[in-house]
């Protein structure tokens, strides 16, 4: 993940500091100054970098450092704090609503991603039932009208562009007006770009805007451009007004400092960020949850939504049920291993978790683990129902084994391999039998009724370790509140290390 490296190296940091038996002014300068140079390193702009270490030091009283109280959270939650400040404006950006007509203009450099954003965007919406469209006002680049096109069919979101006009501010108004007409609620702007800020470039943003009045105009921003991301930022906010900021490339290996240092220039916030080529590599940005992965601190909430997401609601209080008998099936593997597929990288979603920075879960390792995953289901896909729902393990003897072997095309050890992970995931499960099911699914209540004991069962030894053993698990579990349910657990050993 972008910025990885910059929360690794602010907890090497913290953690070099909360080493030292007394934490006096020098021990702290060492560790501010530590953080400073990785935000440095990692592009932040060196005037935000200032502002944030004299912040830092106002807000930590030194006094009640000595007093020993926890010095490491004392510092790390000042940190946090001012990356928070550093990344939120403090003035939300516009929110389009449903079933009201809003025109969105994107605007950002060549390449940067833009219309790849919009279609995302577009896409993101039409998903949760909106009507968006997409209107190419990009004129300059050939090829543009035909990418967004594209995009625009596969996703099947109606489109707006011409070949023969060459006036983009007659066809931004032209599609515009078409789909007001249409009831569209979503109406998506895509606007030119050039390789570098100029003049022309910033005129014709200006006439676009002024002539299709947009509700809101985003600025679309690669999150590897690196120390010039200010000045970038600034340019396009002083030539229309910019509301909001989407980077793109967040999967990529930039430092991604540039990002924070946008927000600071535009004075909006970033609300999404786009992690891939595809079209659902989109996320919602949330500020506090994203400086919590960054620092290692985990992010519980975003790991139970992406969980929420991909499960059906109405299957949850059923499968709920059958893993609190103890009935833990190969179907049921299956179909967690299905929803875990749908959550995306498994790093990304480890990088929920508290104490698994990208830093921990290299990224060799997820395409493993995502590719074991996908093997075993070939080999279950040559199961038979029966296979699939029993809970009797002695039902798969030898020629059973062979034949599913034979079938899928893998040898009897990759089944033996794939029935052991089966066991393991069962005994596990085991554990979780007799723990009270909230009757339709009620996830909240179900993790009130789940303790730090049932996790430290359920959680891999290293993960626990990580953690701060029982007494961090503890703690946690009440810092995180909601703590999700059971089968959300399940998902991370799926894909995660034995
Ligand atoms: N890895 C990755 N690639 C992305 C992301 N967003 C866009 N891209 C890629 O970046 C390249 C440029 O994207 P475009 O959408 O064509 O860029 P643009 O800013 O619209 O360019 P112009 O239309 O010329 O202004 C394409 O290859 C996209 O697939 C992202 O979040 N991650």
């Amino acid at each position: 993940m972008v910025l990885a490296q910059l929360g690794g190296s602010i907890s090497r940091a913290l953690q070099q500091m909360s080493n030292a038996t007394i934490i006096d002014e020098k021990v702290l300068n060492e560790c501010l100054n530590e953080i400073t140079r990785a935000l440095l390193q990692s592009d932040v702009q060196f005037k935000l970098v200032r502002d944030m270490q004299t912040n830092i030091k106002n807000i930590i009283n030194l006094d009640d450092l000595a007093a020993g109280h926890n010095k490491r959270r004392i510092i790390q939650q000042a940190i946090f704090n001012e990356l928070c400040k550093m990344l939120d404006p403090g003035k939300p950006s516009f929110t389009p609503k449903k079933g009201k007509t809003s025109v969105i203009m994107f605007v950002g450099l060549q390449g940067s991603g833009k219309t790849t954003t919009c279609t995302k965007y577009a896409y993101y919406h039409q998903k949760k039932g909106w009507k968006p469209a997409l209107v190419c006002a990009d004129t300059f680049r050939a090829g543009a009208f035909d990418q967004l096109k594209q995009n625009a069919t596969k996703a099947k979101i109606p489109f707006y562009g011409s070949y023969t006009e060459s006036d983009p501010v007659k066809i931004a108004v032209d599609g515009v007006d078409t789909f007001k007409k249409d009831n569209h609620d979503l109406i998506i702007v895509d606007t030119s770009g050039r390789h570098k800020q100029e003049a022309s470039l910033f005129e014709e943003m200006r006439q676009v805007a002024e002539a299709t009045n947009p509700d809101l105009v985003v600025f679309v921003m690669d999150s590897s451009i690196g120390q010039a991301a200010f000045d970038q930022a600034q340019a396009f906010k002083q030539s229309v007004s910019v509301g909001s900021v989407i980077v793109t490339k967040m999967d990529g290996h930039a430092k991604g400092g540039g990002a924070l240092s946008a927000v600071a220039a535009t004075k909006s916030p970033v609300i999404f960020i786009g992690t891939g080529e595809h079209m659902d590599e989109f996320e919602v940005f949330d500020v506090k949850p994203f400086v919590s992965r960054l620092l290692g601190m985990g992010d519980w909430s975003g790991f139970m939504d992406k969980i929420q997401e991909v499960v059906p609601m109405d299957q949850q209080p059923e499968l709920l049920q059958k893993l609190s008998e103890g009935n833990f099936t190969l179907r049921i593997m299956y179909e967690q291993f299905q929803n875990l597929l749908k959550m995306g990288p498994i790093g990304q979603v480890f990088s929920m978790l508290p104490g698994f920075s990208q830093e921990l879960m290299p990224q060799g390792r997820e395409k493993e683990s995502q590719a074991k995953i996908k093997r075993y289901m070939t080999m279950m896909d040559s199961m038979t129902n029966e296979e699939l729902d029993s809970t009797n393990p002695k039902l798969m003897n030898e020629s059973r084994i062979m034949r599913i072997a034979r079938g899928s095309g893998r040898q009897v050890r990759d089944v033996m391999e794939m029935l052991e992970e089966y066991k393991r995931l069962a005994k596990i499960w085991s554990k979780m039998k007799g723990l009270k099911i909230p009757k339709k699914g009620d996830m909240s209540a179900l993790s009130r009724n789940m303790n730090a004991q049932h996790m430290s069962k359920v959680l891999p030894p290293q993960m626990l370790k990580q953690i701060g053993g029982m007494g961090g698990l503890q703690s946690l579990m009440k810092q995180m509140g909601n703590m999700g349910s059971a089968k959300d657990m399940m998902g991370m050993f799926g894909g995660g290390d034995k």
